[in-house]
């Protein structure tokens, strides 16, 4: 028994552990980060795309359901909805790029416009058919019909939303099975629609659970393959990502977008003197003292070995000197010796430099570093050339 639980512990229970962190990113959507939002932009895209081209196709094929049961206008009525309900579906299938701005309010959209075809579509042949003689065989489709809401709810389950995502888009749906139903003429009464409503909740509240645990394993997974395993911070990869978009961000409006490329002063000495393991904690240490500095919207990114880049949005040159003090009294963590931890500090703004890419940003930052090194290291050259003494050797940290 217990090596039951220790299985289903490790294996099913521990790959989608949440920690108190997460859970306000898998309940709204403006809790989540940038980059997962992101991922969950271009999820939710592929699969509105890959329904869509598929409802292209089925819906205008059951137009011969519609032909079949119903007489001449009704049925060419029906079918006529169904191709502009296919039209829709056209539009949303078409192969488009993800928008770099805004990858998110694109998705919503896209999505939005995909689940209101068919509770449109339902709302519309309540519309069309005279409920009042129907053969077997129409009450039959007209029933299959007032399903469609339903179905929509269901539906939500594929998409890794958030909670309060899944309600928003639930609540038309709702509406759209309400207002069809009181059109057919059927009476809003608990006792009458109350089994379908409690069926309506509970395929809400399955999609709900389906779409958050799909959110918070697509987060684990962006989270592992973004990061650096030994500090934490960003990738090199992912970093150069962020920074290229954060850079038109702020060419486009006109913000300052500085960063800083930032060298620990011989480390190599603490890996020859301490070992490889004092190596690594040192680079731990270093991370978490920057961390303690950085504002919330800075991004730390591992850009190499001991090399690390700081993406700092919407800080004006003039800013740096107190920035670079606050660095300083914050420290960057002890050697093994007990010395503190140096650094030489190259740093470049898009404004002040006039870069035209992100690429070019990082190699004045770079090539300003270097000077820092040549300037006797514990350094930091500002984007107007100065060099100045840190003093992170000196300060307590
Ligand atoms: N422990 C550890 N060492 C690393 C890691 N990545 C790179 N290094 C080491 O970092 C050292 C970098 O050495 P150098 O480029 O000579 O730089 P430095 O000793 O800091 O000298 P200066 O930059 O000139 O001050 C090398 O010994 C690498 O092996 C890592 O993940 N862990």
């Amino acid at each position: 028994m217990s090596r039951l639980w220790k299985t289903l512990s490790q294996h099913i229970v521990a790959p989608t552990q949440l920690n108190l962190e997460q859970i306000p990113g898998l309940l709204v959507p403006f809790r989540r980060s940038a980059a997962i939002r992101r991922h969950a932009a271009a999820v939710i895209i592929a699969r509105v795309q890959f329904i869509s081209a598929l409802f292209a196709l089925l819906v205008p094929l059951w137009s011969l359901v519609d032909l079949w049961v119903f007489d001449g206008a009704t049925a060419w009525s029906l079918v006529g909805l169904r191709f502009v309900s296919a039209a829709v579906f056209v539009i949303l299938a078409w192969p488009r790029e993800l928008s770099s701005i805004r990858p998110y309010a694109q998705a919503m959209t896209m999505l939005l416009c995909m689940l209101l075809v068919p509770p449109l579509f339902y709302l519309g042949s309540v519309q069309i058919i005279d409920a009042s003689a129907l053969d077997p065989w129409q009450q039959l489709v007209v029933r299959l019909y007032a399903f469609m809401p339903t179905i929509v709810l269901g539906g939500l389950a594929i998409f890794p939303l958030t909670a309060l995502e899944m309600l928003l888009f639930s609540l038309p749906v709702l509406a759209a099975a309400g207002i069809g139903a009181v059109a057919s003429g059927a009476e809003l009464a608990l006792e009458q629609q109350g089994a379908m409503l409690w069926f309506m909740l509970m395929m809400m509240g399955v999609a709900m659970f389906s779409g958050m645990s799909q959110s918070h394993y697509m987060e684990s997974l962006v989270q592992k393959a973004m990061t650096d395993p030994l500090t934490g911070a960003f990738s090199r990869r992912s970093g150069a990502e962020a920074l290229e978009l954060m850079f038109r961000l702020a060419v486009m409006a006109g913000k300052p977008l500085t960063v800083m490329f930032l060298d620990l002063d011989r480390f190599k000495a603490i890996n020859d003197g301490y070992g490889h393991d004092a190596g690594d904690e040192a680079l731990r240490t270093l991370v978490a003292h920057l961390r303690r500095t950085l504002r919330r919207g800075d991004v730390l990114v591992r850009w190499g070995g001991e090399e690390f880049l700081v993406i700092l949005p919407e800080m004006p040159a003039d800013q740096l000197p107190s920035f670079l003090a606050r660095l300083r009294d914050g420290g960057l963590g002890l050697r093994p010796d007990g010395a503190a931890l140096s650094a030489s500090i190259g740093i470049a703004e898009c404004l002040a430099d006039g870069a035209d890419d992100w690429q070019k940003l990082v190699s004045i930052a770079d090539q300003r570093m270097y000077a820092a090194k040549q300037g006797g290291r514990d350094r930091a050259v500002l984007p107007d050339g100065t060099m100045l003494a840190l003093g992170f050797s000196t300060a307590a940290g």
